[in-house]
């Protein structure tokens, strides 16, 4: 997977601030390109990044019941206006007959994974779940994410606190009695 062009999102950067009549030359906006620069190859490194190695080395613990996660930050970039939307991620599976289990830090991870790049929050959330099927074939698995987005908050309609949430569940999770245990779990604080 090829690198950031970091000089290539600099001259952009310059030329925005240019666009919106700034002065890129002025002292507090000087390094302002490199840094947004920065911030970028930060904010998306999850395209470098691939699911199949995180999830390549699983175990078995003999235990084929729910393993849920919950309460997973992320902050992830809404593709539709490159700002910020961010919230708490819940992951859950139930794993396979004969094990693979994965360990508890990676889930947290593969949702890095996927939030760190141009998103939106229906494609984060399949994206996730579709991958714990893929690399983990458990018998089922579910992912719950609640956000706020900023280009809902901070502009456009202008709604702060709105929060968005999507679910998407596979397998023996979309069965009712096991969904609503995963459900009541995420949802209890
Ligand atoms: N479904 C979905 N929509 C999103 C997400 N993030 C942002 N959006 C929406 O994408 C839409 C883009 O609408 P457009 O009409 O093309 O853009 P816009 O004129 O900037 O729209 P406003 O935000 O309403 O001002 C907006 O309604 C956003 O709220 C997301 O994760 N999922
Ligand atoms: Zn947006």
């Amino acid at each position: 997977m090829s690198e950031v062009d970091l000089p290539r999102i600099e001259a952009a950067v310059r030329e925005i601030l240019l666009a919106v009549g700034e002065d890129p030359e002025r002292d507090g906006l000087k390094e302002t390109p490199a840094r947004v620069a920065r911030a970028y190859e930060e904010a998306f490194k999850g395209l470098r990044q691939d699911p199949a190695e995180l999830l390549g080395t699983t175990f078995d613990i003999g235990h084929q019941e729910l393993v849920l996660v919950r309460d997973v930050p992320f902050y992830s970039m809404c593709e539709h206006h490159l700002v910020p939307f961010y919230g708490n991620a819940h992951i859950g599976y139930i794993p396979a007959a004969e094990g693979k289990v994965t360990g508890l830090s990676k889930l947290a991870r593969l949702v890095d994974i996927f939030a760190k790049r141009p998103q939106v929050q229906e494609q984060l959330t399949t994206q996730v779940v579709d991958a714990l099927m893929e690399h983990l074939e458990p018998q089922g698995a579910i992912v719950v994410i609640e956000a706020e987005h900023l280009c809902m908050s901070m502009r456009g309609v202008a709604k702060p606190g709105a929060k968005t949430i999507t679910s998407a569940v596979r397998g023996a999770l979309r069965n009712a009695a096991t969904r609503s245990e995963a459900m009541s779990l995420i949802l209890h604080s």
